[in-house]
Protein backbone atom coordinates (compact mmCIF):
# COMPACT_ATOMS: atom_id res chain seq x y z
CA UNK A 1 0.00 0.00 0.00
CA UNK A 2 1.31 3.23 -0.66
CA UNK A 3 0.19 6.70 0.82
CA UNK A 4 -1.22 9.68 -1.77
CA UNK A 5 0.12 12.96 -1.26
CA UNK A 6 -1.03 16.47 -3.32
CA UNK A 7 1.74 16.42 -6.09
CA UNK A 8 1.57 20.32 -6.85
CA UNK A 9 3.37 21.38 -3.72
CA UNK A 10 6.34 23.17 -4.01
CA UNK A 11 7.88 21.87 -0.65
CA UNK A 12 7.45 17.98 0.09
CA UNK A 13 7.91 18.48 3.65
CA UNK A 14 7.57 21.56 6.57
CA UNK A 15 8.46 20.86 9.59
CA UNK A 16 7.44 22.62 12.68
CA UNK A 17 9.46 22.62 16.24
CA UNK A 18 12.44 23.04 17.75
CA UNK A 19 16.19 23.87 16.27
CA UNK A 20 18.78 23.32 18.67
CA UNK A 21 22.16 22.42 19.20
CA UNK A 22 23.64 18.86 20.35
CA UNK A 23 26.89 18.93 21.91
CA UNK A 24 28.21 15.44 21.80
CA UNK A 25 30.49 13.72 23.68
CA UNK A 26 33.72 13.67 22.01
CA UNK A 27 35.47 10.87 24.44
CA UNK A 28 33.02 8.63 24.33
CA UNK A 29 32.59 5.37 26.18
CA UNK A 30 32.58 7.09 29.46
CA UNK A 31 30.18 9.47 31.81
CA UNK A 32 29.96 12.35 30.95
CA UNK A 33 31.32 13.94 34.31
CA UNK A 34 34.98 12.61 32.43
CA UNK A 35 34.07 14.30 29.41
CA UNK A 36 35.74 17.43 28.58
CA UNK A 37 35.60 17.71 24.72
CA UNK A 38 31.84 18.14 23.01
CA UNK A 39 31.39 18.61 19.65
CA UNK A 40 28.56 20.84 18.57
CA UNK A 41 26.13 20.11 15.61
CA UNK A 42 22.48 21.17 14.87
CA UNK A 43 20.04 19.32 16.85
CA UNK A 44 16.44 18.90 17.81
CA UNK A 45 14.03 16.18 16.22
CA UNK A 46 11.87 18.29 13.87
CA UNK A 47 15.63 19.97 12.29
CA UNK A 48 17.25 16.84 12.28
CA UNK A 49 14.31 15.46 9.99
CA UNK A 50 14.12 18.39 7.81
CA UNK A 51 18.25 18.17 7.67
CA UNK A 52 17.67 14.30 6.78
CA UNK A 53 15.18 14.89 4.04
CA UNK A 54 16.83 17.74 2.43
CA UNK A 55 19.78 15.50 2.09
CA UNK A 56 17.84 12.28 0.47
CA UNK A 57 17.28 14.94 -2.13
CA UNK A 58 13.88 16.38 -0.88
CA UNK A 59 12.79 20.12 -1.04
CA UNK A 60 12.12 20.76 3.04
CA UNK A 61 11.10 23.83 5.03
CA UNK A 62 11.20 24.82 8.78
CA UNK A 63 8.78 26.74 10.91
CA UNK A 64 10.32 27.56 14.04
CA UNK A 65 11.90 30.26 16.44
CA UNK A 66 15.86 30.66 17.23
CA UNK A 67 17.51 32.66 19.80
CA UNK A 68 19.26 35.98 18.12
CA UNK A 69 22.43 34.81 19.14
CA UNK A 70 25.85 32.83 17.59
CA UNK A 71 24.13 29.48 18.24
CA UNK A 72 20.56 30.75 16.46
CA UNK A 73 22.52 32.49 14.00
CA UNK A 74 24.32 28.77 13.34
CA UNK A 75 21.56 26.61 13.29
CA UNK A 76 19.85 29.27 10.14
CA UNK A 77 23.12 29.03 8.43
CA UNK A 78 24.17 24.98 8.85
CA UNK A 79 20.42 24.73 7.75
CA UNK A 80 20.25 27.08 4.73
CA UNK A 81 23.70 25.68 3.62
CA UNK A 82 21.88 21.97 3.60
CA UNK A 83 19.57 23.08 1.45
CA UNK A 84 16.51 23.71 4.25
CA UNK A 85 14.24 26.50 3.36
CA UNK A 86 14.73 29.14 6.61
CA UNK A 87 12.66 31.86 5.10
CA UNK A 88 9.96 30.84 8.39
CA UNK A 89 12.63 30.73 10.68
CA UNK A 90 11.95 33.71 13.36
CA UNK A 91 14.39 35.28 15.30
CA UNK A 92 13.14 35.73 18.79
CA UNK A 93 13.21 39.39 20.04
CA UNK A 94 12.88 38.70 23.65
CA UNK A 95 16.23 37.46 24.63
CA UNK A 96 14.89 33.42 25.04
CA UNK A 97 18.03 31.13 24.47
CA UNK A 98 18.58 27.89 22.11
CA UNK A 99 18.25 24.65 23.07
CA UNK A 100 20.89 22.41 24.37
CA UNK A 101 21.34 18.78 24.28
CA UNK A 102 24.28 17.42 25.85
CA UNK A 103 25.00 13.76 24.91
CA UNK A 104 26.53 11.10 26.74
CA UNK A 105 27.48 7.61 25.21
CA UNK A 106 28.45 5.75 28.38
CA UNK A 107 28.88 2.85 25.96
CA UNK A 108 26.65 1.81 22.22
CA UNK A 109 23.65 0.78 24.27
CA UNK A 110 23.73 3.02 27.42
CA UNK A 111 23.39 6.59 25.86
CA UNK A 112 21.69 9.43 27.82
CA UNK A 113 20.40 13.39 27.10
CA UNK A 114 21.10 15.66 29.54
CA UNK A 115 18.76 19.00 28.01
CA UNK A 116 19.07 22.81 28.72
CA UNK A 117 16.03 23.58 27.90
CA UNK A 118 14.79 26.71 30.18
CA UNK A 119 13.27 29.55 28.86
CA UNK A 120 14.47 28.21 25.40
CA UNK A 121 13.64 30.58 21.84
CA UNK A 122 11.55 27.46 20.00
CA UNK A 123 8.83 27.46 22.79
CA UNK A 124 8.03 31.06 22.32
CA UNK A 125 6.75 30.64 18.47
CA UNK A 126 3.71 32.44 18.21
CA UNK A 127 0.90 31.49 16.36
CA UNK A 128 0.99 34.87 14.75
CA UNK A 129 3.98 33.84 13.28
CA UNK A 130 2.56 30.24 11.31
CA UNK A 131 1.84 31.52 8.09
CA UNK A 132 -1.20 29.52 5.94
CA UNK A 133 0.67 30.76 2.41
CA UNK A 134 3.90 28.62 3.57
CA UNK A 135 1.94 25.83 5.12
CA UNK A 136 -0.09 25.66 1.96
CA UNK A 137 2.88 25.16 -0.41
CA UNK A 138 3.67 21.64 1.11
CA UNK A 139 2.64 18.04 0.61
CA UNK A 140 3.40 17.25 4.43
CA UNK A 141 3.60 18.98 7.82
CA UNK A 142 5.60 17.56 10.41
CA UNK A 143 4.63 18.13 13.90
CA UNK A 144 6.97 17.60 16.48
CA UNK A 145 5.04 16.90 20.26
CA UNK A 146 7.36 18.45 21.92
CA UNK A 147 6.28 21.79 20.20
CA UNK A 148 3.43 21.04 22.11
CA UNK A 149 4.66 21.34 25.35
CA UNK A 150 4.27 25.01 26.28
CA UNK A 151 2.44 27.96 25.20
CA UNK A 152 2.20 30.19 22.81
CA UNK A 153 3.92 27.24 20.50
CA UNK A 154 1.29 24.99 21.64
CA UNK A 155 -1.17 27.18 20.11
CA UNK A 156 1.03 27.95 17.13
CA UNK A 157 1.17 24.06 16.42
CA UNK A 158 -2.72 23.76 16.67
CA UNK A 159 -3.16 26.41 14.25
CA UNK A 160 -0.17 24.96 12.09
CA UNK A 161 -2.51 21.50 12.15
CA UNK A 162 -6.14 23.36 11.13
CA UNK A 163 -4.42 25.09 7.99
CA UNK A 164 -2.43 21.92 7.44
CA UNK A 165 -6.04 19.99 7.19
CA UNK A 166 -7.72 22.90 5.56
CA UNK A 167 -5.10 23.05 2.22
CA UNK A 168 -5.23 19.03 2.47
CA UNK A 169 -1.39 19.03 4.04
CA UNK A 170 -0.74 15.82 5.24
CA UNK A 171 -0.39 15.99 8.97
CA UNK A 172 2.72 13.69 10.12
CA UNK A 173 2.72 13.38 13.87
CA UNK A 174 5.99 12.48 15.60
CA UNK A 175 5.47 12.09 19.24
CA UNK A 176 8.97 12.66 20.11
CA UNK A 177 8.54 12.91 23.66
CA UNK A 178 10.75 14.84 25.95
CA UNK A 179 10.05 14.27 29.25
CA UNK A 180 12.04 17.14 30.75
CA UNK A 181 9.73 20.05 29.16
CA UNK A 182 6.53 19.08 29.69
CA UNK A 183 4.92 20.15 33.55
CA UNK A 184 3.04 16.02 33.81
CA UNK A 185 2.40 12.51 31.74
CA UNK A 186 -1.44 13.90 32.15
CA UNK A 187 -0.92 16.68 30.65
CA UNK A 188 0.97 15.56 27.58
CA UNK A 189 -1.45 12.72 27.00
CA UNK A 190 -4.13 15.32 26.65
CA UNK A 191 -1.98 17.19 23.88
CA UNK A 192 -0.85 14.05 22.34
CA UNK A 193 -4.08 12.78 21.79
CA UNK A 194 -5.77 15.80 20.51
CA UNK A 195 -2.98 16.20 17.50
CA UNK A 196 -2.93 12.31 16.86
CA UNK A 197 -6.25 12.15 16.35
CA UNK A 198 -6.61 14.91 14.03
CA UNK A 199 -2.90 13.72 12.03
CA UNK A 200 -2.65 11.66 8.79
CA UNK A 201 -0.13 9.68 10.03
CA UNK A 202 1.13 9.15 13.61
CA UNK A 203 4.90 8.08 14.32
CA UNK A 204 6.29 7.16 17.57
CA UNK A 205 8.56 4.66 20.21
CA UNK A 206 5.61 2.06 21.90
CA UNK A 207 6.86 4.13 25.25
CA UNK A 208 5.73 6.97 23.59
CA UNK A 209 2.75 5.44 22.62
CA UNK A 210 2.13 4.57 26.37
CA UNK A 211 2.30 8.45 27.10
CA UNK A 212 -0.17 9.73 25.10
CA UNK A 213 -2.28 6.89 25.92
CA UNK A 214 -1.22 7.74 29.95
CA UNK A 215 -0.73 4.06 30.50
CA UNK A 216 2.03 1.67 31.52
CA UNK A 217 3.08 -1.32 29.13
CA UNK A 218 0.58 -0.92 26.02
CA UNK A 219 -0.40 -2.92 23.61
CA UNK A 220 0.03 -1.99 19.51
CA UNK A 221 -3.42 -3.31 18.45
CA UNK A 222 -5.27 -0.92 21.21
CA UNK A 223 -3.16 1.59 20.22
CA UNK A 224 -4.79 1.24 16.69
CA UNK A 225 -8.23 0.32 17.50
CA UNK A 226 -7.88 3.90 19.11
CA UNK A 227 -6.37 5.87 16.43
CA UNK A 228 -8.64 4.32 13.77
CA UNK A 229 -11.66 5.57 14.74
CA UNK A 230 -9.92 9.07 13.95
CA UNK A 231 -8.15 10.83 10.90
CA UNK A 232 -4.86 8.50 11.24
CA UNK A 233 -4.21 6.64 8.19
CA UNK A 234 -1.33 4.84 8.96
CA UNK A 235 0.50 4.54 12.68
CA UNK A 236 3.69 3.57 13.07
CA UNK A 237 5.33 2.16 16.26
CA UNK A 238 9.13 1.95 16.87
CA UNK A 239 10.73 -1.15 19.59
CA UNK A 240 14.28 -0.15 19.39
CA UNK A 241 16.29 -2.57 18.22
CA UNK A 242 13.75 -4.89 17.83
CA UNK A 243 12.59 -3.49 14.89
CA UNK A 244 8.94 -1.36 14.04
CA UNK A 245 5.28 -2.11 12.84
CA UNK A 246 3.36 0.09 9.89
CA UNK A 247 -0.81 -0.14 10.69
CA UNK A 248 -2.90 0.95 8.00
CA UNK A 249 -6.48 1.51 8.39
CA UNK A 250 -7.87 -0.94 5.93
CA UNK A 251 -6.21 -3.30 8.19
CA UNK A 252 -3.08 -4.25 7.05
CA UNK A 253 0.13 -4.25 9.26
CA UNK A 254 3.93 -4.68 8.12
CA UNK A 255 7.00 -5.32 9.80
CA UNK A 256 10.58 -3.33 10.03
CA UNK A 257 13.33 -5.24 10.62
CA UNK A 258 16.31 -3.25 12.28
CA UNK A 259 19.62 -3.55 10.22
CA UNK A 260 22.53 -4.51 13.18
CA UNK A 261 25.49 -2.86 12.75
CA UNK A 262 28.56 -1.44 15.14
CA UNK A 263 26.49 0.66 17.15
CA UNK A 264 28.22 4.15 18.29
CA UNK A 265 25.66 5.38 20.05
CA UNK A 266 22.07 5.27 20.07
CA UNK A 267 20.34 8.33 19.62
CA UNK A 268 19.09 9.64 16.47
CA UNK A 269 18.18 6.36 15.47
CA UNK A 270 13.87 8.45 15.41
CA UNK A 271 15.11 11.31 13.23
CA UNK A 272 16.77 9.26 10.61
CA UNK A 273 14.29 6.74 10.71
CA UNK A 274 11.33 9.37 10.00
CA UNK A 275 13.37 11.02 7.35
CA UNK A 276 13.96 8.34 5.34
CA UNK A 277 10.55 6.57 6.21
CA UNK A 278 9.00 9.06 4.53
CA UNK A 279 11.49 9.95 1.76
CA UNK A 280 10.38 6.72 0.96
CA UNK A 281 6.88 7.18 1.20
CA UNK A 282 6.88 10.64 -0.57
CA UNK A 283 8.62 9.29 -3.33
CA UNK A 284 5.42 6.57 -4.12
CA UNK A 285 7.41 3.52 -2.07
CA UNK A 286 5.31 1.05 -0.79
CA UNK A 287 5.07 1.08 2.98
CA UNK A 288 7.40 -2.36 3.83
CA UNK A 289 9.87 -0.58 1.46
CA UNK A 290 9.78 2.59 3.66
CA UNK A 291 10.32 0.38 6.42
CA UNK A 292 13.33 -0.67 5.30
CA UNK A 293 14.41 3.36 4.10
CA UNK A 294 13.73 4.32 7.69
CA UNK A 295 15.49 0.98 9.65
CA UNK A 296 18.64 1.52 6.99
CA UNK A 297 18.99 5.28 7.94
CA UNK A 298 18.77 4.85 11.66
CA UNK A 299 21.64 1.88 11.40
CA UNK A 300 23.91 4.17 9.76
CA UNK A 301 23.13 6.73 11.83
CA UNK A 302 23.82 4.85 15.20
CA UNK A 303 27.23 3.46 13.89
CA UNK A 304 28.31 7.45 13.51
CA UNK A 305 28.61 10.32 16.10
CA UNK A 306 26.04 12.56 15.15
CA UNK A 307 22.29 12.85 14.53
CA UNK A 308 22.00 15.38 12.25
CA UNK A 309 25.49 15.65 9.67
CA UNK A 310 25.66 11.63 9.81
CA UNK A 311 21.99 11.61 7.89
CA UNK A 312 22.73 9.45 4.81
CA UNK A 313 21.81 10.03 1.28
CA UNK A 314 19.77 7.48 -0.91
CA UNK A 315 22.58 5.68 -2.14
CA UNK A 316 24.34 4.83 1.19
CA UNK A 317 20.31 3.90 2.27
CA UNK A 318 19.82 1.81 -0.98
CA UNK A 319 23.13 -0.14 -0.80
CA UNK A 320 22.63 -0.93 3.12
CA UNK A 321 19.47 -2.74 1.61
CA UNK A 322 20.97 -4.31 -1.60
CA UNK A 323 23.53 -5.92 0.98
CA UNK A 324 21.41 -7.38 3.62
CA UNK A 325 18.73 -8.26 1.22
N1 LIG B 1 20.91 -0.37 18.00
C1 LIG B 1 20.33 -0.26 16.82
N2 LIG B 1 20.88 -0.81 15.71
C2 LIG B 1 20.29 -0.72 14.50
N3 LIG B 1 19.12 -0.09 14.29
C3 LIG B 1 18.52 0.48 15.35
C4 LIG B 1 19.08 0.44 16.65
N4 LIG B 1 18.24 1.10 17.50
C5 LIG B 1 17.21 1.52 16.75
N5 LIG B 1 17.37 1.16 15.47
C6 LIG B 1 16.46 1.44 14.34
O1 LIG B 1 15.89 2.72 14.54
C7 LIG B 1 14.47 2.63 14.63
C8 LIG B 1 13.98 3.63 15.64
O2 LIG B 1 14.60 3.37 16.88
P1 LIG B 1 13.90 3.64 18.26
O3 LIG B 1 14.96 3.43 19.29
O4 LIG B 1 12.67 2.80 18.38
O5 LIG B 1 13.45 5.15 18.13
P2 LIG B 1 13.88 6.47 18.91
O6 LIG B 1 15.30 6.75 18.53
O7 LIG B 1 12.90 7.48 18.41
O8 LIG B 1 13.75 6.14 20.38
C9 LIG B 1 14.18 1.17 14.98
O9 LIG B 1 12.92 0.78 14.50
C10 LIG B 1 15.31 0.45 14.30
O10 LIG B 1 15.02 0.18 12.94
O1 LIG C 1 15.80 16.13 19.84
C1 LIG C 1 16.68 16.73 20.48
O2 LIG C 1 16.49 17.83 21.00
C2 LIG C 1 18.02 16.08 20.61
C3 LIG C 1 18.43 15.51 19.27
O3 LIG C 1 18.98 16.46 18.44
C4 LIG C 1 19.38 14.36 19.49
O4 LIG C 1 20.20 14.20 18.39
C5 LIG C 1 18.57 13.17 19.71
O5 LIG C 1 18.30 12.86 20.84
C6 LIG C 1 17.97 12.45 18.58
O6 LIG C 1 17.32 11.35 19.12
P1 LIG C 1 16.30 10.41 18.36
O7 LIG C 1 14.94 10.75 18.85
O8 LIG C 1 16.75 9.06 18.79
O9 LIG C 1 16.43 10.58 16.88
Amino acid sequence: MRVEFKSDREFDIIAIGRACIDLNAVEYNRPMEETMTFKKYVGGSPANIAIGTAKLGLKSGFIGKLADDQHGRFIKQYMGGIGVDTSNMITDKEGHKTGLAFTEILSPEECSILMYRDEVADLYLDPSEVSEDYIKRSKILLVSGTALAKSPSREAVLKAVQLAKKNDVKVIFELDYRGYTWASKEETSVYYTLVAEQADVVVGTRDEFDVMENVEEGNNEATIASLFKHSPELVVIKHGVEGSYAYTKSGETFRGQAYLTKVLKTFGAGDSYASAFLYALISGKEIETALKYGSASAAIVVSKHSSSEAMPTVEEIEQLIAERS
